[in-house]
């Protein structure tokens, strides 16, 4: 039996950072919805654990040692000889706001308990992983509190045609949370009241303003998406990810094809935003 799981990337279509823990965490107020695209993950039966990588970002990752798939399989209470030969197809640019290594971790969790017939690890230790694995392991619409451990569900309108551009940065969570200054801001307005939009347009990111500082290039990301004519558009997590939500899956494959032939360099993926 080959188990095959699509990490779907997350993506924040709202981040508000509301306030921070005694022990350094942010609180979080934030919107998040999953993507058509992700990583693919296989898991076969094997008598140990074994990761293999490829796919466009495979490059930088290691399938030994920290590797956020490799922890979440150390989750589980599993029995002698009991194993899987995991592989990863990483699609998904890394450190890049839409949470590829969490949604490989949550994937992982989900696939090695269907193949173990084992529970899922409890919330905490998903937590543990990483504060956006409870999320991903959920993969529906949904309105995040705390770190990522208050989950409520939301249900969206409808799919909506998306793309993702990523101008080839990598940023680190850690540095994009240090450098904001207020840590206090206003919670997300409880809605959606209207439309789905035009609630998500009133939101905002926090994250944005430090990711900029310490990119510059984000900010040319979100004016060529806006020149695109997006219904919405905004960065995603700490940055560097934004996407841009479009009326038609036409208007989206437009948007693609002005974007990367102005930006050869830069990572353009369209997709879908799932409900
Ligand atoms: C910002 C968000 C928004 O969804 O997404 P990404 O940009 O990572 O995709 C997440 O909260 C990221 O979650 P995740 O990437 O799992 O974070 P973790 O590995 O748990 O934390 C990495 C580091 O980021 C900082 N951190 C993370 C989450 C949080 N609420 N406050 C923080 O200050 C801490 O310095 C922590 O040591
Ligand atoms: N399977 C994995 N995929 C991506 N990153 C991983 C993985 N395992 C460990 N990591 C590490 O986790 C860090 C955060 O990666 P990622 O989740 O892609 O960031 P983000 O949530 O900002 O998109 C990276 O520094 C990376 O080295």
């Amino acid at each position: 039996m080959i188990i095959k799981r699509v990490a779907r990337a997350k993506i924040n279509l709202c981040l508000h950072v509301i306030g921070q823990r005694s022990d350094g965490y942010h609180l979080l107020d934030s919107v998040v919805a999953f993507a058509e695209y992700g990583d693919v993950l296989t898991f076969a039966p094997s008598e140990s654990v074994t990761l293999s990588i490829n796919g466009p970002f495979g490059d930088g990752l290691s399938g030994t040692g920290d590797n956020l798939i490799l922890q979440a399989a150390r989750c589980f209470d599993r029995k002698n000889g009991q194993g899987a030969a995991i592989h990863l197809e990483k699609n998904l640019p890394v450190a890049s706001g839409i949470g590829g290594g969490s949604a490989d971790a949550a994937a992982a969790l989900v696939g090695l308990s269907e193949l173990w017939e084992l529970p899922l690890p409890d919330p905490e230790k998903q937590l543990a992983l990483g504060a956006d694995v409870p999320i991903c392991v959920a993969g529906q619409p949904l309105r995040m509190r705390g770190i990522g451990e208050v989950i409520e569900p939301l249900e969206l309108d409808q799919d909506h045609p998306m793309v993702l551009v990523n101008p080839n940065v990598s940023v680190a969570t850690p540095k994009i949370f240090k450098a904001l200054n207020n840590k206090d801001n206003p919670a997300v307005i409880d809605g959606p009241q209207t439309g789905w939009i035009d609630w998500l347009a009133k939101q905002r990111n926090d994250l944005q303003a430090p990711a900029i500082a310490h990119s510059p290039v984000i900010a040319n990301v979100l004016q060529a998406l806006k020149q695109t004519a997006p219904m919405l558009s905004r960065m995603s997590g700490s940055g560097a990810t934004c996407f841009g939500l479009y009326q038609t899956d036409n208007a989206a494959q437009e948007a693609a094809l002005r974007l990367s032939a102005r930006h050869p360099d830069w990572w353009i993926q369209t997709t879908r935003l799932t409900t």
